[in-house]
């Protein structure tokens, strides 16, 4: 069974201007649409989609607009509950096709409210499940939060990835090698944090062909213990390193509709891929594909595999 958390939920609302965005104006939204959101809930969907087993962990109240939302997703989940609202995060669509995102820090856990999120979390695993650790920390989570929930889920027996950013991403790399995830899925931009470099010109040099500065930290992340590193590029595709070796994939071309949860899909993929026993080419090109697909689609919407073209053909060791 694949279990995600996602210590700081979202509503994603979606507003399309239709128009562009000028700083100090006054804009009229077209049009308006609030999906379930934050990372490990993405991932989840797209695991669920693909008729695999699945369980969402987040922090909610009952009541919370967000678990009806979850409901009619049909989405198996369990919520550990909080006195505050799960945040909103805002993303505005403006022409020409610019994506614009504003995301709330999400409201403030007590410390009993997060010693409740970590026993529901712990209490949901078994030896041989697979966690995914995904998004933004809440307020209240210490920054080290996912290091802590690394041991406590390598303890319990079940394998581990983690999808952050900032703060709690260099918790993760200070911790490196006496701490390991068996995953770990940065975008050009996260990886140049771990490194202390400029990301999108890491990025900018993927997209030239110059792979080298990626695979090079990719691998010395897998070399410090990391068992898959999963750098996903936007439209310069991807690349893995496991195994020892590295693998590229470029992302096929397609119609940008929004780019919103294209990381969190391209997770799914590669779990999906994990879960079929596909090897380290296959996984990398249904992440890819599942990226690919995601962006084709409007707000947060995380596709179903009828709506992804796998082509491992595309993929090449490095
Ligand atoms: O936890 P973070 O980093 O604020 O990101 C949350 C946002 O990212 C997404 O998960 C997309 O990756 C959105 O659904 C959500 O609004």
């Amino acid at each position: 069974m694949i279990i995600t958390l996602t210590a700081n939920p979202s509503l994603d609302r979606t507003v399309d201007l239709g128009g562009p965005l000028t700083p100090g104006g006054v804009h009229r939204i077209g049009s308006d649409r609030t999906q379930p959101g934050g990372k490990g809930i993405n991932v989840a969907l797209g695991v669920h989609r693909a008729g695999l087993p699945v369980l969402a962990v987040l922090p909610a109240a009952a009541a919370d607009p967000l678990i009806a939302l979850l409901d009619e997703a049909g989405l198996p989940h369990r919520s550990s509950p909080v006195a505050g609202r799960v945040r909103t995060n805002l993303t505005v669509l403006s022409s020409p096709e610019t994506t614009t995102k504003l995301n709330e820090p999400g409201s403030e856990l007590t410390g009993a409210e997060v010693a409740a999120l970590e026993e529901l979390l712990l209490g949901s695993v078994s030896s041989g499940d697979s966690v995914m650790l995904s998004g933004s920390l809440a307020p209240g989570l210490p920054v080290d939060e996912y290091v802590r929930l690394v041991e406590a889920l390598h303890d319990a027996g079940t394998r581990v990835g983690v999808d952050t950013s900032d703060a709690p991403l260099n918790a993760l790399a200070a911790a490196l090698p006496r701490v390991a995830p068996d995953f770990l899925k940065p975008n050009a931009e996260e990886l140049g944090q771990i490194l202390g470099v400029d990301g999108a010109s890491l990025e900018a040099q993927a997209a030239t062909g110059d792979l080298a500065g990626v695979r090079d930290a990719a691998l010395d992340l897998h070399r410090q213990g990391v068992g898959a590193v999963l750098v996903t590029l936007g439209a310069a595709g991807g690349l893995l390193a496991t195994e020892d070796r590295a693998w590229y994939c470029p992302s096929p071309a397609g119609r940008v509709v929004s780019t919103v949860g294209a990381g969190d899909s391209a997770t799914a993929g590669y779990l999906i891929a994990r879960e079929k026993g596909e090897g380290p080419g296959g996984r990398l090109a249904r992440a890819l594909a599942y990226g690919t697909a995601a962006v084709g689609l409007p707000g947060t919407t995380i596709p179903r595999p009828d709506q992804v073209r796998v082509d491992a053909g595309r993929v090449r060791a490095l």
